[in-house]
């Protein structure tokens, strides 16, 4: 992004002057930050495109200037903690200890810890916990952690919008939340300081909410297994006393699998448009949807990928069986000539792919090239990389295996 990009407000509407909550801030609008690294970066072009005066506090503000945007003021970190009383302390909790001498400067100032951990642990007391034992007399809040320094930088979307706060004083904690709406994100009060261990381990906690969509999809397994037992093995037998229970381990779970996919990847469309009913019903996108709903759109992704993973078996599933009777040489005469036949149709599916393929990097590349701290950050990126997508892709496989598919054959 070039400098001239960095100075252009993101959220052109919401300044500082329009916000009468803001416009009480301790600090007359200017906001400090400690550390000049990525997340002190993109978070100070938040600010400046959410209409604040922004101070950096860097050991080498020479070097460190030209990377923030030009309204933010960049000097050394004695100087910058002069300027205000709330400051984001973008720093790694290994170099807290480092600001030990502006202890003074910083008493009665609001320290906003942003850090997050490198593993998740219940005992060790909280990064943020440290900060405040190293400075008793300032304030300390713990919030942002679970923002990315992309997210930052990008602007909030629907699905990382959730600003987790909390602080033992209850005005810092108000101001911080009043903050983070106008940078437009969501606060959400998680009350003491004691909660920042669990705030900490939020980014830590890799594809939660799995329990119900993996219930579902069991759930479904079972219903369409049933049915197609019954189906295949089951009703033949009884009816025409055909022995078909070799089916059972493969054919009937091979045709069970495509079932829960295509069930699952519905579900996972569905609740988009019924959010979106929701908000045509009722005119407007402030609404918040009924628990249920809101729920069912959390775990969207869970249940697309269980879906990719149904639909991904059942392709390699599909592309076994044939080989599983390829001592029938005929098979590969009849084959070949198919093939032949419908290579167009492989060509078109080839493309389909690549097409989806190509779909796919596009949306995981901006998520993996621009996370700014892989270290900490990986977890919530491959969250992100993996997404719906992944079942189409799933889908066009099986599509490309079911085309040697053994019904598809004479004499089968
Ligand atoms: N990047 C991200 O996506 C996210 C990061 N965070 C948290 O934000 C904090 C900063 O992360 P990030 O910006 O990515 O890290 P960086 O390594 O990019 O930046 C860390 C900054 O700390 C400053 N610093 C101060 N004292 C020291 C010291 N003794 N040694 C080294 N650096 C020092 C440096 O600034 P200077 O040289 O100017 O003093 C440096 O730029 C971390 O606690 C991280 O957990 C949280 C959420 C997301
Ligand atoms: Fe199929």
């Amino acid at each position: 992004m070039s400098g001239g990009d960095m100075a252009k407000p993101l959220l052109g509407h919401r300044h500082v002057e329009s916000d009468t909550n803001l416009a009480l801030l301790p600090s007359g609008g200017t906001i400090g930050i400690l550390g000049s690294g990525d997340f002190a970066r993109c978070l100070a072009t938040r600010l400046v495109c959410s209409g604040f005066k922004v101070v950096v506090g860097s050991r080498n503000p020479k070097r460190n200037a030209g990377l923030f945007p030009a309204a933010a003021k960049v000097t050394c970190q004695a100087e910058a903690v002069k300027k205000t009383d709330i400051f984001f302390v973008a720093m790694f909790r290994e170099h807290y200890s480092t600001l030990c001498d502006l202890t003074d400067a910083l008493a009665g100032k609001i320290l906003v810890d942003v850090s997050n951990k490198v593993e998740m642990s219940h005992q060790q007391e909280s990064n943020a916990g440290y900060l405040a034992s190293l400075f008793p007399a300032s304030t300390v809040v713990k919030g942002f952690n679970v923002i990315s320094a992309w997210t930052l930088q990008s602007g909030p979307r629907d699905g990382n919008k959730q600003v987790l706060i909390c602080s033992d004083n209850q005005e810092a904690r108000r101001i911080v939340a009043e903050l983070a709406r106008a940078m437009g994100f969501t606060p959400v009060d998680m009350g003491s300081l004691s909660s920042a261990c669990e705030i900490e381990n939020v980014p830590l906690r890799l594809l939660p909410a799995w329990k119900i969509p993996i219930f579902l999809a069991l759930g479904l397994f079972f219903c369409f297994y049933t049915y197609n037992f019954v189906r295949q093995v089951l009703h033949p037998y009884i009816r025409e006393k055909k022995n078909k229970f070799y089916k059972i381990p493969i054919e009937v779970v091979n045709t069970t699998l495509p079932c829960v996919a295509y069930v699952m990847l519905s579900l996972v469309y569905l609740p988009g448009v019924l959010a979106a009913s929701f908000q045509l019903y009722y005119g407007t996108k402030y609404r918040r949807f009924p628990d249920w709903l809101d729920q069912w759109l959390q775990h969207r992704k869970q249940i697309g990928l269980l879906s990719f993973f149904c639909a991904a078996l059942h392709a390699m599933y599909s592309l076994c069986l044939p080989m599983r009777r390829s001592h029938r040489y005929l098979l590969l005469n009849e084959a070949v000539k198919q093939v032949q036949h419908s290579s167009f149709i492989y060509v078109s599916f080839g493309i389909m792919s690549l097409g989806l393929l190509s779909l796919l990097a596009i949306t995981s590349l901006p998520s993996i090239s621009n996370s700014l701290n892989w270290r900490e950050f990986s977890f919530i990126q491959v969250r992100l990389a993996i997404n719906g997508e992944y079942s189409g892709l799933a889908l066009s496989l099986h599509a490309q295996t079911s085309f040697i598919d053994p019904p598809q054959f004479p004499g089968w």
